[in-house]
């Protein structure tokens, strides 16, 4: 709440609005106690200072992740951050280790699979945005991881101080921190149709993810349980006006593990199903699926069982919806068959389990007239006696036994036995007990099957279970179903506070350490109301029944004598019989709840809150009225108080020295644990924590703090492990490598070699063939080059021959001519020589004939040598005339 002295004028401060639950708005004046607001919508409030609470200016865009950071912790504020994540499709955000779940009512992408499972394993919570994931992450590692950083603990010790070799009696240790595990539950609570079995089922896949065993063609358990949704589903589910597949029972899986935090077994344990509505259903609702998908199954199988058109049973008739948007019940008959058969359900058994829902459709249409004898009842008409018949044939009973378990009732006394007759009433009353108990008998049955066919785990070493169980109910006529489904909120609801608020602050108190007391809202005078023995509702129900002549209107006055001072009781004024209760099988739920209790008692609990953000079951509709009141009746305002004001994580000396001494070694040598624990917690630089007698008591996130101080201490002395290992498994790697390699390189190398060789040798052969290849063309071709040149040089040689040849004969012929012409000059020349020395001559000779004239005519005087002087003369003329002669003939 403010107070006047943190709000001023001008402040923006949340005001209670009766449509928004809370709007925002600036501070116009203060007078006195008095406060003037201009809120966002404009409007002016005028109200008192303690009504309104002040607004954080510096709220972050896009909220907190964690509602213990919001720096204004009250009711709009956490309204305020649940609305900004819930636009931006962030539906999941913390309360401490509480996850707040809002309902999208569509799809969001990406949020879950594989990648998204990988990224949150084994990241501490908070490190991450918030997501189922990290809560099945964080009950999984606490039952299993921490023993293991236990052993991880004690094996870095080891190699620091260098021994190799663990010790067998830090492994003993060892062992049997791993079978201490604690086992954990994650309780998924809301009110209808908040999404509580859609988050159990994405913690259940979170949880086959990290305990999955994968391999194998048998099924996997984890994926029996997943598998077994569809045939609970079926049977247990039905459209409410709140959910369109209700789950209209409790349900509580148990996922055993073996040592090695792998899930070796599961069972399934169901609550509270709500049989009133196999006979009852009010508009728009409807019946069980299963009664429509077999209505709607193929004609062999509808004629089989008589069955037809839901509207012709009294059953489903009751109310006008038969039909589900976007279902075909057809096809559903078929899915459920499969999964059925997929859970081990065999088709006999198949069989007689539709056999025995088809039989409940119809005694439902057995109506009842009143008998000969005085209150007595007999089948109305023939159409009740073809029904009667037609179930004791599917019952496969006899016909008259079924119509005497409506018709009469039987009354064990001491020793004997005595048969009443019923009137019609009754009888009509009587055969809707018998629907109701065979129905959830059938239950009951389908539920064993699944749980013999996923196999349970006997020495399983821990457990987790997840619990989905419908939140508090509250209809115009609430019967017992809603009282012990009430009474189930309030048990959890206790539990919830005892674990959350009540058992801290005794805590506080035991450990003696400074606090202050936080006040919450306790349960358990309610729980005393219904439940005290002796007094409380349920003993004196228990009371009523055994007195025969116990009517409605006897208890009922007798709960208004007993309570009607009690706060929690009120009679309503104008009803004498407004507290209607059947009291069947009310121990037996009684015994449930206590055995559920119980078990969760032994488990470290964890829970997810769930929220239905409107009731038109829309996507991106925010009704802040209506998430304020599952906020408050869920207790996550309380508890997000009290994470706040208190100290919500706690652990044992022993238990913290052990998780945290690897901060500071030297504390395990000291005696006084308290002092251990502080140097711990001052070495991780923790402010505002407290220490008790027996446990340190740490503010909300401090635990993750200190952890991630933890974790990068485990991470450093990891890496030193991991070198040395590395080294150690590198080096023998190496050497083992190094040995195998060598014969292996040798084969190698001569491989190589012998491959290079011949490589080398079919170079050079091929060399050799290119060369003799060459050579071959380069011959051939020089061949021919040569004959060409040859043919050439012939036919030059030739030409020049010929050339010179014929030259020659030009000289030849020159010659020839040359010497013809020569010859014929010489001639001439000879001739004109031979005429001029002819001439000469004559002219000598003639000189020299007329000397020898006159010498002769001197002579003639010698008549005779001048005769024969003549005569010689004269053959000497001859003969060169003769000469002459001969020459000219030549030269002709
Ligand atoms: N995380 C989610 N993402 C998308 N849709 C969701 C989510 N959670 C719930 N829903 C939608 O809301 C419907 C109701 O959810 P669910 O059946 O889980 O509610 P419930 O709390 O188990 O209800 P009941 O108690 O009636 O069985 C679902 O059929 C689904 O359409």
């Amino acid at each position: 709440m403010a107070t006047s002295a943190n709000i001023i004028v001008g402040s923006q401060v949340w005001v209670e609005d009766p449509e928004v639950a809370w709007i925002d708005g600036d501070v116009l004046s203060i007078n006195d106690r008095e406060i003037k607001v201009k809120c966002s919508s404009g409007k002016e409030v005028v109200t008192n200072v303690s009504r309104v609470y002040p607004k954080d200016p510096e709220f972050p865009e896009c909220g907190v992740d964690d509602m213990t950071k919001l720096a204004y912790l009250h009711e709009p504020g956490v309204l305020q951050n649940l609305k900004c994540r819930f636009d931006m499709d962030e539906i999941y955000t913390y309360t401490g280790n509480i996850l707040i779940a809002v309902n999208p009512f569509k799809r969001i992408p990406n949020i879950y699979n594989r990648d998204v499972m990988d990224r949150y394993k084994g990241v501490d919570l908070g490190d991450l945005s918030p997501h189922p994931y990290a809560i099945a992450d964080s009950a999984y590692r606490h039952s299993f991881l921490f023993p293991f950083f236990f052993m991880l603990l004690i094996l870095i010790i080891e190699f620091q101080r260098n021994i190799i070799c663990m010790r067998i009696k830090d492994f003993s240790e060892c062992r049997q921190m791993v079978h201490e595990r604690i086992s954990q539950s994650i309780l998924v609570s809301g009110e209808s149709g908040a999404g509580k079995t859609e988050s159990t089922k994405n913690l259940m896949q979170y949880l086959a993810y990290m305990g999955g065993r994968s391999g194998g063609d048998e099924r996997s358990v984890e994926q029996k349980v997943l598998e077994s949704n569809p045939v609970l589903e079926a049977f247990g589910n039905a459209k409410t006006v709140r959910n369109n597949n209700s789950s209209r029972f409790g349900k509580f899986v148990e996922i055993q593990f073996n040592e090695q935090g792998k899930i070796s077994g599961a069972a399934i344990k169901t609550y509270l199903l709500e049989r009133s509505r196999v006979c009852q259903v009010s508009d728009p609702e409807r019946s069980y699926h299963c009664f429509y998908m077999l209505c709607a199954a193929p004609p062999e199988v509808s004629e089989k069982y008589k069955l037809g058109n839901p509207r012709t049973f009294h059953y489903l008739n009751q109310s006008n919806c038969y039909e589900l948007a976007g279902v075909d019940e057809s096809k559903e008959y078929l899915t459920t068959k499969q999964a059925m058969e997929v859970v081990g359900i065999s088709s006999d058994e198949q069989e007689a389990i539709f056999r025995v829902v088809a039989a409940i459709l119809h005694i439902g249409n057995i109506g009842f007239s009143r008998g000969n004898e005085p209150d007595s009842s007999q089948p109305k008409d023939d159409k009740s006696r073809f029904h009667l018949k037609t179930a004791a044939e599917l019952f496969m009973c006899d016909e008259t036994a079924l119509q005497d378990s409506f018709c009469k009732r039987v009354i064990v006394t001491r020793g004997e036995s005595i048969r009443k007759t019923l009137d019609p009433n009754s009888a009509a009353l009587n055969r809707d007990a018998l629907a109701k108990i065979v129905y959830s008998r059938l239950f009951d049955w389908l539920v064993s099957k699944i749980n013999n066919s996923i196999g349970q785990d006997a020495n399983s070493k821990f457990l987790i279970g997840l619990l989905d169980i419908y939140g508090f109910e509250s209809f115009k006529t609430n019967s017992f179903e809603q009282f012990c489904i009430n009474l189930t909120n309030e048990k959890l609801q206790q539990h919830f506070n005892q674990h959350v608020f009540k058992m801290e602050q005794e805590e506080y108190t035991k450990e003696e350490i400074d606090w202050s007391y936080i006040e919450f809202v306790d349960n358990q005078d309610i729980l005393d109301l219904i439940e005290k023995k002796p007094g409380g509702i349920i003993a004196l129900l228990d009371e009523a029944c055994m007195f025969p002549r116990s009517t409605h209107s006897t208890f009922a006055e007798k709960l208004y004598q007993t309570f009607k001072d009690h706060k929690r009781f009120n009679k309503p004024k104008l009803s004498k019989t407004d507290f209607t209760i059947c009291h069947y099988a009310g121990s037996k739920f009684k015994q449930q709840l206590q055995a559920l209790l119980e078990t969760l008692s032994h488990t470290e609990p964890h829970y997810v809150r769930c929220v239905k953000p409107n009731n038109v079951l829309k996507p991106a509709i925010f009704e802040n009225q209506n998430i304020l009141q599952q906020l408050r009746c869920g207790g996550v305002m309380e508890a997000i108080r009290i994470s706040c004001a208190g100290f919500p994580t706690r652990k044992p000396f022993a238990e913290f020295i052990e998780r945290f001494k690897v901060l500071a070694p030297e504390v395990t040598k000291l005696s006084d644990e308290a002092k251990a624990s502080r140097i711990l917690l001052e070495k991780a630089n923790i402010k505002g924590y407290q220490v008790g007698k027996t446990k340190v008591f740490l503010r909300a996130g401090q635990m993750a703090e200190i952890d991630a101080r933890r974790s990068e201490v485990l991470g450093r002395s990891a890496v030193v492990i991991q070198a040395k290992f590395l080294a150690y498994s590198g080096l023998k790697k190496f050497t083992l490598l190094r040995r195998s390699v060598i014969p292996i390189q040798a084969v190698c190398r001569g491989e190589v070699a012998r491959s290079r060789f011949e490589r080398r040798r079919r170079e050079v052969a091929c060399l050799r063939i290119q060369k003799n290849a060459r050579m071959h063309y380069k011959r051939k071709s020089y061949k021919h080059l040569c004959s060409m040149a040859l043919e050439l040089q012939n036919a030059i040689r030739g030409m020049a021959a010929r050339k010179a040849f014929y030259c020659r004969k030009q000289i030849r012929a020159a010659v020839a001519i040359q010497s013809r012409c020569r010859q014929f000059l010489a001639y001439l020349h000879y001739l004109r020589v031979r005429k001029a020395a002819i001439v000469a001559q004559s002219i000598f000779r003639g000189d020299w004939a007329r000397r020898e004239l006159i010498k002769l005519k001197k002579a003639a005087k010698d008549t005779s040598a001048l005769q024969h002087a003549k005569a010689q003369l004269e053959r000497e003329v001859k003969e060169a005339a003769m000469r002459l002669q001969e020459e000219e003939r030549m030269r002709m």
